[in-house]
């Protein structure tokens, strides 16, 4: 089971380690050499330079055998994280893992921990509400955890561990052989009695720790449920003023986590000690006794006795490497069984949005009127809801009435309006209106506290609206991937030629294009090689690959230079028609092309009509274009 976790480039580190422990043998074994050789005044510098050059190969193979680790661990945690990201947003089973780890979902790993120490039920790791949200299309929380300390702790194991581990198991057997053909086969056979009793002793130990480390997991597993279920329930928690019993709750939960975590702190320090004091003295103790009695005997030298000792001191790596590391071994290997039961089950694999085929756009809208071409007439009169055709099958959205509060207060009030589908609205107004708060209710992130929303003609609750819409955010998430793999964030499985058609879209990929590794340029660590307005365009032409029927745009041109803009102003034009946007924007710039504004104040609808229109009265709208003029 150890071996077919190992990454392949493990076993680079684990020949390292033989080769190390071989050179350190043989140079003990020459040293033992050199005792004899000068005790009888023969010539011992054959023995010397074997000494010397053994000595060098040590240090070399340990040097670089540290060094591979590390590199290796930031190779799985990228592939780890990149494989779930794309499971949990895919929904691809078979993508779920990397390879080499399949077969532990269903055993939950040999070590403790593993099956019985995961909090998947009773109380422990919530599934249902950890799962990634099968409509929503996104993970769920219980999968951020495991896509960011769990992967950290799964890379730690496969790269940290079980490479050096494996070397330092089998060390004994290499120096036990050294020692029985060099110096003597029965010490040799009597230490290898003792060292076969390190596994016994191992399952001991790791016995003694299954208990409090299923209680530390079902703790762990109950604290990170409460704060989930606070999180999900925050805003009806502030709706209710129960702010204070949510974070009591959690802080409960914390506190027994806490308790718990020292109690296993303690016991881990207590198996270290034990390690350290008991496993190196009997070793060592029973080297000494085996090497007098030999001596005595006259069965080896004085340098064979000393050969004896500084051999048994590698003897004891193994319960050295076991002390030190098997806490990584145990967290590694019970989140890698997690991992793949989590992101494998049938659940998470059913996708729910439909795929975008090569012939219509990414978002179908087959009955979308033309940009522009809206059979409207034009209106200044905030409540009647004449935006688009009215109710019928065009109609993507209807608020009717709708009123929302926060904090107790009414923050929307008798909002009505009707978003047909390919139609463009721009939702603007002085801070503090109900722009932020419109777009959350349309993500079906805040309840409607009254009237109604209406999504394709039924009444929208949240699971449908946050199936419905994406949201480009003003700082997209854009992780250090590549082009394509942040893309496929959206769809796992889209073809080469479906990103490049939704990066055409959003008029990036002639940029794209003219990079030396098109698709598979590198981002950098939050887009960092790619400018505000590249990450801008980048994250509309994933919300596009989603293939949500309605997307949303937090302020697109917020903090780009006047060249970004335009080009951000561009791709969301082009999408006009084909997709139902609807823009909140400051900047009223950004809003002349839309077809219709929506303009809150204080809660209301101050004015609804199209940018013309409104530039013709003497509201918000005029006033604040003109102001931007003027700041120009
Ligand atoms: N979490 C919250 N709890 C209570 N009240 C809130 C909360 N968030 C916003 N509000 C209030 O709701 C009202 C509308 O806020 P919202 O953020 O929707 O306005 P906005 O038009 O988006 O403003 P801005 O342009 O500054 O982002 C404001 O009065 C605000 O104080």
């Amino acid at each position: 089971m150890l071996l077919e976790d190992m990454p392949p480039r493990a076993w680079i580190a684990t020949t390292l380690q033989w080769i190390r422990t071989i050179a350190l043998a043989t140079l003990f074994l020459a040293l033992g050499q050199v005792l004899d050789a000068t005790l009888a005044q023969q010539e011992s510098s054959g023995a010397l330079l074997l000494a010397g050059v053994a000595g060098i190969l040590a240090v070399t193979c340990a040097g670089v055998a540290a060094a591979v680790p590390p590199r290796l661990r930031a190779v799985e945690e990228q592939r780890w994280r990149g494989s779930g990201i794309r499971a949990a947003l895919g929904r691809d089973p078979a993508q779920a893992a990397p390879t080499g780890a399949a077969g532990h979902a269903a055993t939950g790993g040999g070590m403790p921990g593993g099956a019985s120490g995961r909090p998947s039920t009773a109380g422990g790791r919530p599934s249902a509400g950890g799962r990634p949200s099968a409509a929503g299309g996104r993970p769920g929380t219980g999968e951020a955890e495991l896509l960011t300390g769990g992967v950290e702790r799964i890379a730690e194991y496969r790269a940290e561990f079980l490479g050096p581990a494996l070397a330092a198991f089998t060390a004994p057997a290499l120096v036990l052989l050294l020692l029985g053909i060099f110096v003597d086969p029965v010490i040799a056979v009597v230490l290898l009695v003792l060292v076969l009793l390190v596994p016994v002793l191992v399952r001991f130990f790791l016995s003694r720790f299954r208990g409090p480390t299923a209680a530390y997991r079902r703790l762990a597993g109950q604290a990170t449920a409460k704060f989930q279920e606070v999180l999900r329930s925050l805003g009806g928690l502030v709706l209710l003023g129960a702010e204070d019993a949510g974070r009591r709750s959690v802080a409960e939960a914390a506190a027994a986590l806490r308790v718990q975590a020292v109690a296993l702190l303690k016991r881990s320090q207590l198996m270290i000690l034990v390690n350290d004091a008991l496993f190196s003295l009997v070793m060592i103790t029973a080297a000494v006794g085996l090497a007098l009695w030999r001596f005595d005997a006259g069965m080896i030298t004085v340098g064979g006795f000393l050969a004896v000792l500084l051999l048994a001191t590698l003897l004891y790596e193994p319960i050295d490497k076991l002390g030190r590391t098997f806490y990584v071994a145990m967290a590694g290997r019970t989140q890698q069984g997690l991992f793949t039961q989590t992101l494998t089950t049938p659940e998470a694999s059913a996708s729910s949005r439909t795929p975008p085929t090569t012939t219509s756009p990414a978002v179908p809208a087959a009955d979308a009127p033309a940009a522009g071409k809206s059979t409207e007439t034009p209106t200044g009169q905030p409540d009647e809801a004449a935006f688009g055709p009215g109710r019928g099958s065009a109609e993507l959205l209807r608020l009717e009435d709708l009123g929302v509060e926060r904090g107790g207060r009414g923050v929307l009030r008798g909002v009505t309006l009707s978003v047909p589908r390919g139609a463009v609205l721009a939702v603007v107004g002085p801070s503090g209106a109900g722009k932020s708060t419109l777009a959350a209710v349309l993500q079906g992130l805040l309840p409607a506290a009254s009237g109604q929303l209406l999504l394709e003609g039924h009444p929208a609750d949240p699971a449908a609206l946050q199936q419905a819409a994406v949201t480009v955010p003003q700082k997209p998430f854009i992780f250090s991937g590549t082009v394509a793999e942040n893309l496929r964030l959206a769809r796992p499985e889209a073809s080469e030629d479906q990103l490049w058609k939704v990066l055409a879209q959003a008029r990036l990929d002639a940029e794209i294009a003219a990079k030396p590794h098109g698709l598979d340029t590198q981002v950098g660590e939050d887009g960092g090689s790619l400018s505000g307005g590249q990450i801008r365009r980048l994250a509309i032409a994933r919300a596009l690959l989603s293939g949500a029927k309605l997307l949303i745009l937090d302020e697109p041109t917020a903090d780009l230079d006047r060249r970004a803009e335009r080009l951000v102003d561009e791709s969301l034009r082009s999408l006009a028609g084909d997709h139902t946007l609807i823009i909140i924007a400051h900047r009223l710039a950004t809003t002349r092309w839309a077809e219709k504004v929506l303009v809150l104040e204080a809660g209301e609808t101050a004015a609804l009509g199209s940018p013309d229109e409104l530039l013709a009265q003497t509201g918000y709208y005029a006033q604040a274009t003109a102001g931007e003029g003027e700041d120009r």
